[in-house]
């Protein structure tokens, strides 16, 4: 924070109204390491007044048409797209991401969200069958599943977010919300918008604080049935443990520890910064960032030297800056846990080849005390090494050689998560097939993260539970019944 500059006070939004709490937490700057917002440190009686005011709103909101639901919904599409440009700066300093990552994805595709659920949830339509020897017509009816609570973490903090309320919302639930609270600032700002669009207070209430305290107030509480969370697999198991009681339905996105296979028959033109942008988007801190790049024998060592040429041009400055392709890293906790990883590569004898430790970051004064790190790229490492097994979600990634297809396949799923893979040949046959072995839930083929909102989007293994994308979502979002009519 600068010296004149006062600290941005966020408040809970509960019931359509701003509500302060007694204690606060301190949100940093990734640019500069300094502390410039205090969010709400919430808890149970926090948890209890936004369930009051979810379930006071559900009658009325989930009674009403898709219709109705979806005007509303567009309405905050609209405001959110008017408002562009100060959401993605506010993104760009509360998590350290590029303002023009934050303005070219992170706020329009929230925008998406709201405009893509408001028009899918006008579509659904129900099943029916009949039974003539006993003279029946079944049907299923969909009816929203209740209070939603809804968990999102904080690197795509908006993106997640709206991700989450707009499906809910459409399906006639009511939510409450609770952001990460190492980015709490545009779910706040969001709470202003959802106002003047006209949705109805109590239908999203957003409470801000930490997991173990206002998360588990909310995972536990028992008038909550269903929980969609994003975030990593131990908290997902602790959710698990504190929903059991209650057999909650639940979504769970987590984390991976995505292959990059890269035959020799590639367009290496188009394969090269296209996979310097899966490893490196958004500082890695994506879920669907490539972390283990498999490269074909014949074209490793071409490969290797013109990904590290082009890894050195991705850009690390200060968020503000235009060309700039990273920014920070979300904190410095998270900042030491990923380079304790390049320590541990290098104990083991692999090589780094640019990044961390070889090559220099130059900062402004200002920010030396950011959370900021090179991209950085690993070789002559094991399979079993942890930095080819465990999720680090930074800026690293690890380039090793195969021979043969079937190798790779068996290579690329040796780990616990199953999330996303990329695979880049210009055989259409093998595409296919490697496609179809590798696991999974996402697998694109000669791109990366071009993302179809139709189609289910999750993971497999330890990467998740569930999917979430426009039949998925009203799914989860809503229980199925099926009558039985006897005429
Ligand atoms: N989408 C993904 O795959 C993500 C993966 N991660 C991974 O997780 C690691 C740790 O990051 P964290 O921020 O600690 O992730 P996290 O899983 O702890 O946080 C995600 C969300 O869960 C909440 N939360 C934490 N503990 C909770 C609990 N006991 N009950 C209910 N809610 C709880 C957090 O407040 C946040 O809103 C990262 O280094 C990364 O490897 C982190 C964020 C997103
Ligand atoms: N869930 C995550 C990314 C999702 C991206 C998308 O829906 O396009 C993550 O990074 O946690």
């Amino acid at each position: 924070m600068a010296a004149t500059e006062a600290p941005l006070v966020l408040e809970n939004f509960i019931g359509g109204t701003f509500v302060p709490c007694k204690s606060y937490i301190d949100s940093y700057d990734p640019s500069t390491g300094e502390v410039y917002c205090k969010v709400p440190n919430s808890g149970k009686e926090e948890i209890e007044a936004a369930v009051e005011a979810a379930r006071g709103a559900f009658p009325g909101w989930s009674s009403r048409s898709p219709q109705e639901r979806a005007r509303v919904l567009n309405q905050v599409a609209d405001l959110l797209e008017q408002s562009l440009e100060e959401l993605a700066r506010a993104e760009s300093r509360d998590q350290g991401k590029t303002v023009t990552l934050a303005r070219t994805m992170d706020i329009p595709r929230s925008v998406q969200n709201f405009r893509f659920f408001a028009s899918s949830s006008l579509h659904h339509t129900a099943e029916c069958t009949h039974m003539d020897h006993v003279d029946c017509l079944h049907y299923t009816v969909r009816t929203p599943v209740g209070i939603a609570g809804l968990i999102s973490p904080w690197n795509l903090p908006l993106y997640l977010l709206t991700w989450k309320i707009a499906p809910a919302i459409a399906a006639g639930n009511t939510v409450i919300a609770k952001p990460s609270e190492l980015t709490s600032v545009t779910a706040w700002m969001l709470c202003r918008l959802l106002n003047k669009a006209g949705v109805p207070p109590g239908v999203v209430n957003i409470v801000f604080g930490t997991g173990p305290r206002v998360g588990e107030a909310l995972v536990a509480h028992p008038e909550v049935p269903v929980i969609s969370f994003t975030g990593s697999q131990p908290t997902a198991e602790r959710i698990t443990q504190l929903s059991a009681p209650h057999c909650k339905k639940l979504s769970l996105e987590l984390g991976g520890k995505n292959p990059a296979v890269i035959f020799e028959d590639a367009n290496l033109e188009e394969c090269i910064p296209e996979t310097v942008r899966s490893s490196f988007a958004n500082q890695g801190e994506v879920c669907l960032c490539t972390s283990r790049i498999f490269v074909q024998k014949s074209i490793y060592r071409e490969f290797l030297k013109r990904f590290v040429e082009a890894t050195r041009k991705w850009k690390v400055g200060i968020p503000s800056d235009p060309s700039a392709s990273m920014g920070a890293l979300i904190s410095k906790a998270h900042l030491e846990k990923v380079r304790s990883y390049i320590e541990k590569a290098r104990a083991e004898g692999a090589q780094i080849l640019c990044g961390e430790g070889v090559d220099k970051l130059n900062l402004p004064p200002r920010n030396q005390a950011g959370y900021f790190m090179l991209p950085t790229v690993i070789t002559d490492i094991k399979d079993d090494s942890c930095c080819m097994k465990e999720e680090i979600f930074g800026p690293v990634t690890c380039v090793v050689p195969f021979d043969s297809e079937e190798e790779v396949i068996k290579r690329a799923n040796n780990v616990k998560y199953g999330l996303a893979a990329t695979v880049w040949s210009s055989n259409v046959g093998r595409i296919h097939r490697v496609a179809k072995k590798l696991q999974a839930g996402l697998v694109w083929t000669n791109c990366w993260l071009i993302r179809e909102l139709n189609l289910p989007f999750g993971g497999m293994k330890s990467s998740g539970v569930g999917r979430e994308g426009l039949k998925d979502s009203y799914d989860f979002f809503t229980e199925i019944k099926t009558i039985t009519v006897k005429h």
